[in-house]
């Protein structure tokens, strides 16, 4: 028997050999090819350089696109692919027997006769998927990119629908090395030849080859295994809304990142507009960032975590549930909406310093006197001088002046409606010249309406040209920045002010605390974001641009002395002034708030969405408010809804403990089926070893020694998850265990995975906020592998460890 087995592994190995050997003569004619390719276009870049020392405009701008073209062209074929060419499938002839542009059959199903009586067939047409589409000479298909519709049947494949395709082969290659090869049969029931011979097939299948490697701490790309539902939402059509539900490993972020490399194959010149990725944690945008480069994407696509949306603000900060929540709804609009009108009062935000007024305000010539909104002695807000509360100024060599109330009813009409802010500066100073002019009498003086307008409009010209009225201005109507107006906030009493019967006390008192502290939590950014939407920019003159040095080169500048943009320089402006995008991808879509919705949906007023997300997972508590939002954000634009079903993380012993949280957190909703199963069940441990009382020390020891257990059992990661308040002492914890394990907080944790984790404490996970059963859902649902759940008193373990929330 031993030996009949070992002749068999023997016959296997030897089929797999020539299978490699087929696959790696096709690779050495993909790369001879390529190495053509990039000799092309080495050669068009030196051509390109030629055309810029002579010419003519036309030639000028010619060369810049040729340039730019090789460019992108020599990148691309430059790009060390670890596996550039990685798929083959292998087909019936087609229905209609046409080639589409791909230079592949079109059919999706096979041509009538295909297939024998005797359930034989003949393979038709092969062909190789790869990260980029490569021709031969004769602009035969070599290698078709995956996101080609010729491409599409590799994925959509399954044998119960196999359309044209009998074998799909994921080739393994390292370089220009053909590692390996793994086939799945679509049609086990068809006897199939190739040339002549019967069609071998290797292996068991790619996709769990590729579930069962270990991670790292970066993301990996998974265009040789896409599964046919997710490739539903992949090629999806951008126009309108795609949304797309699904639980915990379902591949949602993989698909969100491939969406992205699709959409910019199939339009490009559409979005050069501009892809944006929002990714809830940094954390998710490190992990996830090397995903779109391996397909051959970069520039077009930004990730951004959704506390860096804002230039110049980054979030460092967490807020306690209770400010999250009321940071985050859209109670929050109204409070802002108070504060942005009512920061006008507190005079030049933080340019000013008690006792030190603006200058040319009343209080700076010595003839006003200052007002500040309050005795402020703790808050940041105090460095602001208040408004000046008169204004003096002479004109047609009178002293005119208007008082406290005058200038208070003043500005109460300039800032009637919703206009921005800062906009509104002109409106006010028109109504000051008004008053003034009431006052000089001067409208009594002429009946003539054209001498009356004349008039009018010299006295406009001496007031507006007086060092104290432009003082003046600068102090009463100062231009308020977000951030001046957000430190504002941050005095308790002033606070109050403006969020009367929005907020209850207790959440007055802690959202101004909160804002004292330095630095910005990620509900602070959408605060500041939405501050600016409120008080608006004024227009600025323009930046005058500078000369190219290639003009220089050609001596083209004196013939045109303001020189057209350039294409290169064009694309290099609009991604520098690049606020709104054409496409925008929300990762984790059900943890933004009201708020970020709306700082979102202003970055994607034009754009087409695809929206992902599980609300088993959100850790917002009122979806409701959140799910209107979203609504709010998306406009009218039609929704088309996937589902995603299948769990590719966790292996099912991890996804059957995860789903009795589920059933606490959202009764009635249903959790993913694993695709996969491992035969090792979660482990359970408790601190207190028989003792009542459960000391930190012992908690950090059990962690430590769980976490260098874990290490020892996987080759990839370990992730020990933590309450937030305890993230700082974990990792302490951890000290000295090397790089392969790391200390999260239940937050941090999200859309993240690890080989290994270490889930600390579920109740006190659960006991964080009003959304806890669902952050303990998230951290739970991490493991590629393996799973250790440390339970201290509070979460009455029972005598096998296992917590009371993890129990039948
Ligand atoms: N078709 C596939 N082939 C191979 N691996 C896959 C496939 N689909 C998903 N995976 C893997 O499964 C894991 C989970 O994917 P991903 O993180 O995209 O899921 P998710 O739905 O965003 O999860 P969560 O909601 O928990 O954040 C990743 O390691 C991903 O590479």
């Amino acid at each position: 028997m031993a030996a009949q087995a070992q002749q068999e592994t023997a016959l296997e190995d030897s089929r797999r050999d020539r299978e490699i050997g087929v696959e790696q003569e096709h690779l050495d004619r993909v790369y001879r090819r390529l190495e053509e390719k990039i000799h092309e276009a080495e050669f068009l870049m030196n051509d390109a350089a030629k055309r810029g020392q002579v010419g003519t405009p036309g030639a000028l701008a010619e060369r810049d696109a040729q340039v730019f073209r090789a460019g992108v062209h020599l990148n691309r074929l430059n790009n060390e692919f670890e596996d550039f060419l990685f798929g083959r499938i292998d087909l019936l002839l087609g229905k209609d027997g046409k080639k589409g542009p791909d230079g592949a059959y079109t059919a999706v199903e096979p041509a009538e006769g295909a297939v024998r009586d005797d359930n034989t067939a003949d393979i038709a047409e092969t062909l190789h998927i790869g990260r980029i589409g490569v021709l031969d000479q004769d602009y035969a298909p070599l290698v078709i990119d995956w996101r080609a519709p010729a491409a599409a049947p590799f994925y959509r494949s399954t044998p119960v629908d196999p359309g044209r395709v009998v074998r799909r082969r994921v080739i393994r290659s390292k370089g220009r090395r053909v590692l390996g090869v793994e086939d799945d049969l679509m049609r086990p029931e068809l006897k199939a030849f190739l040339g002549g011979n019967e069609l071998p097939v290797i292996g068991d299948g790619a996709l769990m080859a590729a579930l069962g490697q270990a991670r790292s701490h970066t993301m990996r790309d998974i265009v040789a295994s896409i599964q046919a539902e997710q490739d539903l939402v992949i090629r999806a059509p951008a126009a309108s809304v795609t949304y797309v539900e699904g639980g915990p490993g379902t591949g949602k972020t993989a698909v969100a990142l491939h969406r992205a490399a699709y959409l910019l194959y199939q339009d490009r010149r559409r979005y050069a507009g501009g892809i944006l990725i929002v990714s809830p944690t940094p954390l998710l945008v490190a992990y996830t960032e090397g995903v779109l480069p391996s397909l051959g994407e970069e520039g077009q696509v930004a990730i951004r975590a959704i506390g860096s949306l804002v230039d110049g603000a980054e979030a460092t900060l967490y807020d306690s549930p209770a400010v999250a929540r009321a940071k985050g709804s859209y109670r929050m609009l109204k409070v802002l909406r108070k504060a942005a009108r009512g920061a006008l009062e507190l005079g030049p935000g933080g340019r000013a310093t008690p006792g030190r007024p603006a200058a040319g305000a009343a209080g700076a010539n010595g003839t006003g006197q200052l007002a500040f909104g309050e005795d402020e002695a703790d808050s940041p807000a105090q460095t602001s001088a208040g408004p000046p509360t008169r204004l003096r100024v002479v004109a047609f060599g009178r002293r005119l002046e208007l008082e406290a109330d005058a200038l208070e009813r003043i500005r109460r009409t300039a800032l009637g409606g919703t206009a921005p802010v800062n906009l509104l500066r002109p409106r006010a100073r028109k109504l000051l010249l008004d008053a003034l002019w009431a006052k000089s009498g001067g409208a009594s003086r002429h009946t003539d309406p054209e001498l009356a307008a004349e008039l009018r409009s010299s006295f406009d010209e001496d007031v507006i040209s007086e060092d104290s009225f432009i003082g003046f201005l600068d102090a009463w109507w100062p231009e308020l920045t977000p951030k001046a107006v957000l430190d504002a906030m941050a005095d308790e009493r002033r606070l109050g002010r403006w969020a009367r019967r929005i907020l209850n006390p207790g959440e007055i008192r802690k959202v101004a605390r909160s804002l004292k502290r330095d630095g910005h939590s990620v509900h602070d950014i959408a605060m500041l974001d939405e501050l600016q939407a409120i008080l608006g920019t004024p227009a600025r003159p323009r930046k005058k641009r500078e000369l190219d040095p290639l003009d220089q080169l050609s001596g083209l500048e004196e013939l045109m002395p303001v020189r057209e943009e350039s294409q290169r320089e064009r694309a290099e402006r609009l991604a520098a002034e690049r606020t709104e995008y054409a496409h925008v991808i929300v990762d984790e879509a059900q943890d933004l708030t009201p708020m970020q919705w709306r700082m979102v949906g202003r970055r994607g007023r034009h754009a087409t969405w695809t929206v992902v997300g599980d609300p088993a997972q959100s850790s917002w508590s009122d979806v409701d408010e959140a799910a209107e939002a979203r609504d709010e954000a998306l406009g009218t634009r039609p929704r088309r809804r996937f589902q995603l079903t299948v769990n590719y993380r966790n292996p099912a012993e991890i996804a059957e403990l995860a789903a009795k949280v589920l059933a606490l957190a959202m009764p009635g909703s249903t959790s993913p089926s694993a695709v996969r199963s491992t035969g090792v069940e979660p482990r359970f441990v408790t601190t207190n070893n028989g003792h009542s009382t459960v000391v930190r020390d012992s908690l950090a020891q059990t962690v430590r020694e769980e976490a260098a257990r874990l290490l020892d059992q996987v080759d990839g990661t370990v992730g020990v998850v933590v309450a937030m308040q305890r993230r700082e002492e974990a990792a302490k914890w951890l000290a000295g265990l090397g790089d392969r394990v790391v200390a999260l907080g239940s937050l941090e944790a999200k859309g993240l995975e690890y080989d290994a984790t270490v889930v600390v404490s579920p109740a006190e996970i659960a006991d964080e906020s009003p959304a806890g059963l669902r952050v303990l859902y998230v951290a739970l649902t991490r493991a590629t592998q393996q799973l250790t759940v440390v339970s201290a008193e509070r979460d009455e373990p029972d005598t096998t460890g296992v917590p009371d929330l993890l129990r039948d």
